[in-house]
């Protein structure tokens, strides 16, 4: 990967939007649509099921074209197609990054290091595939010959986050006699809950660790173990029927006690939090079945294929990685919101923390220099009507500016109340109500005409110009789900490809390990306390008093 020549706030495209941002002052929305009454209608894009609105966006056509300037001079399209043929773009880790050919059909052709990849993903697939139909008709049975009827996916971080966001998202679509549940937190409160109600008989564990050292997952997986063949008063043999694994490492799979039969592979060019797609997705295969899991892929590979080759004006995930550069860096924007009406995207945004914040939470460029720059936002939101009674105040009234993400759907999935009580257009009744509301506000004139008494006027009028991107579809389906996925997971892309920082390494993450090594014996043993440092030795020790030790 060449070094950039030009510190990205010294390129004449960056100060070209400097420049730019300072004549836009504080034109509101307000104007900009009363100057275009279009606006509406061409500030949108359709791609695949997805119609993004980003008219209620602080820009105008120049601000647009300028961003466009500023991807084409920061290489964003050279970087990407790299990505698609499977260079190393991930230089830190010298690793190639290609969770697109998770997605690729049969007959393409993705090579790392001269290997075509593809058909090894597809082998996966279809044993992954295989699998999941002999769990859903109960061909597989336990140890003890019962069918398996629960199924308990270990994992953390991208080997949790990805896989149990999307199950709540398609539960609709899944088989109902079986049960679900996720473990993710080395907390013994998190497994202890997920198993206390089932059989052991009739339960297997699905051990999701990429690496499969984790010191979480591993922890879970042996506790597991333990619960399993403790309360089957069982050997080690019954682990054959009730655990499989899901990870790029056979050597530790099968150091556990997993039979290498019973693990489902992937790659290190597959990176944690792009990796539900890949055999990490297994207890959602289960839980939807195949066929709809090939749906869920083909929506990935439909917004790929657009990401790839759409022109820049058309570009869904260049426009909205553009428009989070442009708020971080020309609006001091600390956060951005997503929003999703849809109970079913509870899990949504959690996961779209990791995605976004684990990949673009840096601050050394490519080559280890420090950027002066905002880097990645911090994303936050849960479902919308939700929110509006809580923190939406602060997005209304208060005083920092947060883009936000409206995710919504025409058709409500189905449900028992169908018909009863027309709920779903109530739902997005107040999911457009509430775009409206930050893009326009309300007026003190607005205020005053509704009787308002003078000293009321100024809590009750809404600035507006709050900026929001809609993104509505007819239906959350499982194609619909991977569009959505491949969407945020190309805007982190662009953003990380202008900001000039390996979007796929997570070096962040290792020094908080290694210091819970370090603790753990004091804490346990009262041994080496003396090594820490006097704040931390002493909340240890407090521990230890408070823990009877
Ligand atoms: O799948 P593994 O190897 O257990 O890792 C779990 C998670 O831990 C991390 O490496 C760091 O927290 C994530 O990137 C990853 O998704």
């Amino acid at each position: 990967m060449n070094a950039r020549q030009t510190r990205l706030n010294q390129m004449p495209e960056w100060t070209a939007l400097g420049k730019h941002r300072e004549q836009l002052g504080g034109t509101h929305l307000r104007e900009l649509f009363a100057a275009d009454p279009e606006r509406g209608s061409r500030y949108t894009l359709q791609v695949g099921d997805l119609y993004l609105d980003h008219s209620k966006h602080l820009v105008t056509d120049e601000t647009l074209a300028l961003l466009r300037d500023l991807a084409a001079a920061t290489g964003v399209a050279g970087l990407r197609d790299a990505m698609f043929r499977g260079e190393k773009i991930n230089t830190t880790e010298d690793r190639a990054v290609l969770h697109t050919a998770l997605r690729a059909p049969r007959d393409a052709v993705i090579e790392v290091d001269g290997e075509n990849v593809v058909p090894a993903v597809h082998a996966v697939l279809d044993r992954m595939a295989a699998f999941s139909e002999k769990i859903r008709s109960g061909e597989w049975t336990g140890h003890t010959g019962r069918r398996i009827r629960n199924i308990v996916n270990i994992g953390i971080g991208g080997s949790d986050l990805g896989p149990a966001m999307a199950y709540e998202v398609l539960r609709s679509y899944t088989q109902r006699d079986l049960t679900f549940r996720f473990v993710s937190n080395v907390d013994g409160a998190d497994l202890h809950e997920a198993v206390r109600d089932l059989d052991p008989a009739e339960t297997l564990f699905i051990i999701a660790s990429k690496t499969f050292t984790t010191i979480e997952t591993i922890t879970n997986a042996t506790s597991a173990r333990d619960w399993l063949l403790t309360n089957l008063r069982v050997g080690p043999d019954a682990v054959a029927k009730h655990f499989v694994a899901l990870s790029t490492n056979a050597e530790k799979v099968s150091g556990f006690g997993i039979d290498t039969a019973n693990m489902f592979e992937f790659w290190d060019w597959v990176g944690g939090r792009y990796s539900y797609d890949s055999a990490i997705g297994l207890s959602l295969m289960i839980a939807i079945g195949p066929d709809r899991f090939r749906e869920m892929l083909d929506g990935f590979h439909l917004v790929d294929e657009h990401f790839r080759t759409a022109p820049a004006e058309a570009n869904a995930p260049l426009l909205l990685g553009l428009l989070g550069v442009w708020y971080g860096a020309f609006f001091d924007a600390q956060s951005h919101a997503v929003l999703p009406y849809s109970h079913y995207l509870s899990k949504f945004t959690a996961y779209l923390q990791q995605l976004d914040m684990e990949s673009n939470g840096k601050s050394v460029d490519r080559d280890g220099n420090p950027v002066d720059w905002q880097t990645g936002p911090v994303v936050w939101g849960t479902p919308g009507t939700n929110g509006q009674h809580a923190y939406y105040q602060l997005i209304h009234q208060g005083t920092k500016v947060i883009p936000a993400d409206f995710i919504g759907f025409a058709k409500p999935v189905p449900s028992l109340l169908a018909g009863l009580v027309p709920q779903h257009d109530l739902l997005m009744a107040n999911f457009f109500a509430q775009t409206q509301a930050l893009a326009f506000g309300k007026t003190p004139e607005e205020v005053r005409a509704e009787g308002v008494a003078e000293e009321l006027v100024a809590h009750k009028t809404f600035k507006g110009n709050h900026p929001t991107t809609t993104i509505l579809a007819e239906e959350l389906t499982p194609s619909v789900l991977g569009q959505l996925i491949a969407l945020y997971e190309h805007k982190v892309f662009v953003q990380g490809a202008i900001w000039n920082i390996d979007s796929f390494d997570q070096w962040g993450v290792e020094l908080g390990k290694v210091l819970a090594k370090k603790i753990e014996p004091v804490l346990t043993d009262g041994k080496g306390g003396e090594q820490l440092d006097s704040s931390t030795a002493t909340l240890a020790g407090k521990y230890r008093t408070l823990r009877g030790r």
